[in-house]
């Protein structure tokens, strides 16, 4: 059965735009609890544009379903940011400094070495690891050559191409997937899916452990509410 983690970075977004602490980014995630998702997600960036690093402070002591904190681990704070807090799992994101958002998956061929050290770093504390990669096989593969415990595919070429060619889109998610399945990986996938497309991705891509949904998932909270929007993802995911 695929877990779903709410990504709550939408909801810091809004909160840091006044500046008070509405919405409360924690309320939202012991609400998003309550409502049924079975983990939390997080993507603090250096500049705290949305997550700060106090909040994972704060979601660590409260929470009580699997943690994931995303981010850049070439970033010393962020190291030490995991370190301090052992959620459930950390997501190794390779992200550029003042990236929108996440744009591409670790190269895990060229960074292996460090890819490996990194992995061993969170291990030693307990700390399940992901490696956040595009669906691509010989990524996949060298990705288990680091010790990770899974890889996390980055679903934006999915998402994009979901609504014009369903089973095109889909093909090398599928093929990765397999691979993954083949060397042993647990397999995590996020990034755009939506209402539209996530039945589809679970009902295709083998061994799904997790997604993480985030930008659409809040977005569609404002015309379903949040209970409403997480019971429907969580259908999509159950069917
Ligand atoms: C790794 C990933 O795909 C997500 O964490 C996504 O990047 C969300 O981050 P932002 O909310 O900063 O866009
Ligand atoms: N890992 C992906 C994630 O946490 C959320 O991405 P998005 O749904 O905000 O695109």
């Amino acid at each position: 059965m695929t877990k779903l983690s709410v990504n709550i970075n939408k909801i810091a977004t809004l909160r840091n735009s006044r500046g008070g602490n509405v919405p409360n980014v924690l309320s939202t995630a012991l609400a998003c609890e309550r409502f049924g998702a079975e983990g939390i997600t997080v993507h603090p960036r250096p500049d705290e544009r949305h997550i700060r690093y106090q909040d994972v402070y704060d979601l660590k002591a409260e929470i009580s379903t699997e943690f994931n904190i995303e981010g850049n681990c070439q970033e010393q704070k962020f190291i030490d940011l995991v370190l301090a807090n052992k959620p459930t799992q950390v997501t190794l994101v390779p992200d550029a400094l003042g990236q929108i958002t996440s744009n591409h998956g670790w190269d895990t061929i060229k960074h292996r070495d460090y890819l490996k050290e990194m992995v061993q770093l969170f291990q030693e504390q307990g700390i399940r690891v992901s490696i956040f990669v595009d669906p691509d096989e010989e990524m996949v593969e060298a990705a288990a050559e680091t010790g990770t415990d899974r890889v996390e595919l980055y679903t934006e070429a999915y998402a994009a191409k979901y609504g014009f060619d369903k089973e095109e889109a889909i093909t090398p998610y599928f093929k990765a997937a397999k691979v993954a399945q083949q060397v042993g990986l647990g397999l995590n996938a996020g990034h755009d899916l939506d209402s539209n497309n996530l039945r589809y991705f679970n009902e295709h891509i083998p061994g799904l452990l997790e997604v993480s949904i985030g930008h659409a998932l809040i977005a569609d909270a404002l015309y379903w509410g949040l209970e409403e929007t997480i019971k429907r993802y969580l259908a999509a995911l159950k069917a």
